[in-house]
């Protein structure tokens, strides 16, 4: 019998009562074992260049999961987030390196919304920190309500640019997408093609063009239900294929 991947999935630092702990969403989880066909790994945001190179050894995919902290907006080149804004330093220390060597080395990667904007990020692109205060651009953040299919609900269409993979995945050249975020792309990273837009034209999915691996980025959430959803269980077939192929070839 065929071996599953590992995908490793860089955890979120929370603190709980009076101590910090190292935390991935059970979605995120749930979707790499399910959708993606592997073996989740999680994996603590030490910060640590040898561990983080250590782990990149051992899997044979990396999935970086959304968030509601944001990424201090020091690594994008802009000025200080609004006083109270979460951030969480010790992931921008871990999935940032971590990105930047998963690409160098053809590690397959998959990021999804926190994990959208940081690949951005390491690639030298810009976020705007409140997409919805830029003039003509939507509000891209969820409802006010505790009912979570309503705020994982679908929220806007996006349109599939001709050519990219995620117009051959769906078929088609429009999707609609759940929308949780109040970041977004201002540049595009060096090296990345977008592959969808919204209708305010704010970029809501990207491929690493000259990755030697399947690396990937979405900004809304393919987790969150992917079974009800073809498109979704399409980006982690796709991922879940690539981290195969990874796993296959490290065997052999
Ligand atoms: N904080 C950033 C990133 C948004 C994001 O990843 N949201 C996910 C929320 C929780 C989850 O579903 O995991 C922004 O606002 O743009």
């Amino acid at each position: 019998m065929q071996q599953k991947p590992l995908i490793g999935i860089p955890c979120d630092v929370k603190q709980i009562g009076h101590f910090p702990f190292h935390a991935v969403g059970d979605k995120y989880v749930a979707a790499a074992a399910g959708a993606a066909g592997g073996v989740p790994l999680l994996l603590p945001s030490l910060g640590d260049a040898e561990l983080i190179a250590a782990s990149l050894e051992l899997v044979d995919g990396v999935l970086l999961p959304g968030s509601p902290s944001n990424i201090e907006p020091h690594h994008y080149r802009a000025g200080p987030s609004r006083e109270g804004t979460l951030h969480d330093v010790r992931r921008d220390a871990t999935t940032l390196p971590l990105a930047r060597l998963a690409i160098e080395r053809g590690v397959p990667l998959l990021g999804i919304c926190r994990g959208f904007q940081e690949i951005n990020v390491v690639m030298g692109g810009t976020l705007h920190q409140h997409v919805q205060e830029e003039p003509g651009m939507l509000d891209h953040r969820e409802p006010d309500t505790d009912d979570l299919d309503l705020m994982y609900g679908e929220a806007h269409d996006i349109r599939l640019l001709p050519g990219s993979w995620i117009a051959g995945w769906a078929g088609g050249e429009r999707a609609r997408v759940n929308s949780i975020h109040q970041q977004g792309i201002r540049t595009l990273g060096e090296g990345l093609i977008a592959e969808a837009v919204a209708d305010d034209g704010l970029i809501e999915a990207y491929r690493v063009e000259a990755a030697r691996a399947f690396a990937y980025a979405v900004q809304w959430h393919p987790e969150w239900k992917y079974w009800e959803n073809p498109l979704s269980c399409k980006i982690f077939e796709a991922f879940g294929e690539a981290c195969r192929q990874r796993r296959q070839r490290r065997k052999e």
